[in-house]
């Protein structure tokens, strides 16, 4: 179950991307917004980036104009690892070496189709852990305060 949201910009593109996981069986769960008259996005991101960050969804998709304004205020969540992609390779690395746990995509930027292909690749490319698991655990750390900065391994 992954767990949607957007501005009003990212509307159309969300109910777009929410037939298409219908139609590959992937379920989900919408928080908002459901118009196209203006609302602001920090109101939808942090929906899903707390729904996230607290454990409630695994992965979640955001959607605005860029997905830039979406992805900046998801991360500030604690735990939250949010990409902004526009082509599927980032979408794929962000998974294997940074476990990217939400997706931004920007409406004004990519396509239904090409947004279908970046979030196809991203729901199903695994964390490679490993080495990209003790990087993550150094973020981890900075965010608790425990670290002014990282220490080279
Ligand atoms: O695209 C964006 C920049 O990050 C925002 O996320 C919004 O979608 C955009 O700012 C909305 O613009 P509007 O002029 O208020 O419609």
């Amino acid at each position: 179950m992954i767990v949607l949201g957007s501005d009003h910009v990212g509307y159309p593109l969300k109910e777009q991307m929410k037939q298409h996981l219908q139609d590959k069986g992937i379920p989900y769960v919408d928080l908002g917004c459901d118009t196209t008259d203006r609302v602001d996005y920090p109101v939808y991101a942090a929906r899903v980036a707390r729904a996230v960050s607290q454990g409630e969804y695994a992965r979640g998709m955001l959607f605005c104009g860029t997905g830039i304004g979406v992805s900046i205020c998801a991360n500030r969540f604690q735990g939250i690892r949010c990409v902004v992609c526009s082509e599927p390779y980032s979408a794929k690395l962000s998974r294997c070496h940074n476990d990217s746990n939400i997706l931004a995509l920007g409406a004004r930027v990519v396509g239904s189709e090409l947004a279908f292909m970046i979030a196809d690749v991203w729901l199903s490319t695994p964390f490679e852990g490993g080495r990209h698991a003790a990087r993550l655990e150094m973020m981890d750390l900075l965010e608790r305060g425990k670290r002014d900065e990282p220490n080279q391994r």
